[in-house]
């Protein structure tokens, strides 16, 4: 069986579905394959895997980015529970700078999103207990972390009521405000 790859409306961005070799016991499936993987578009090399849990749905974390040179492509994908997942464009040079896309994933449909470097990112939890799982081609870079609001890039989430965000993603500069970093050059 191979692994389903499906484009989104932003080039670059693409959903990755790995088969699941179902038995008695439940099931095995394979999360990264690098050779696979490469032949799809993603790159060879990850340099740090995150996990991260969030007790209630209506979560939201984001927008998040890290600024070159230290910026991040992210293999997303939802271990438990299920996840409303968004990549916004802040590629200048870029025909769709500013658009969004957004993906369910979920432990039963088990995809898995590939963001590239020069999107930000975000995601809604749909259900309680919910743990998200992604790879990521840099590491972590304090200093070069930027957030911008969630609810100023025109994304419809599906909320329910006033979401739980952290101080950080609460108090984050508005889209409009917000000069890319990601240059043309870049890409
Ligand atoms: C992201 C990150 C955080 N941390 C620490 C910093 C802080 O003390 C704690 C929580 O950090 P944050 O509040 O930034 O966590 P969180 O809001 O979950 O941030 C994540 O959001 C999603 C949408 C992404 O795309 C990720 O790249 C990342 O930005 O974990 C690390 O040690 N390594 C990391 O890679």
């Amino acid at each position: 069986m191979d692994l389903l790859i499906e484009k989104t409306e932003l080039d670059g961005v693409i959903c990755i579905t790995p088969p699941r070799f179902g038995d008695d016991r439940g099931y095995f499936s394979e999360t990264w394959n690098q050779e696979r993987f490469v032949q799809a578009g993603l790159p060879r090399d990850f340099s740090q895997d995150n996990h991260s849990f969030s007790s209630h749905l209506n979560t939201l974390r984001g927008l998040h980015y890290q600024a070159p040179p230290y910026a991040q492509g992210k293999l997303v994908r939802c271990g438990r529970g299920r996840i409303w997942d968004v990549a916004v464009d802040i590629r200048k040079n870029s025909k769709t700078y500013g658009a969004w896309t957004a993906t369910e994933l979920s432990f039963e449909n088990r995809k898995q999103i590939w963001i590239p470097a020069g999107f930000l990112h975000g995601f809604l939890t749909l259900e309680d207990e919910t743990e998200v799982f992604y790879k990521c081609t840099h590491p972590y870079v304090p200093a070069a972390d930027g957030v911008i609001a969630w609810d100023s890039c025109g994304i419809d989430w599906p909320l329910a009521g006033a979401p739980i965000v952290s101080e950080k993603d609460g108090s984050a500069v508005a889209f409009s405000d917000f000069s890319s970093p990601f240059e043309p050059e870049l890409f």
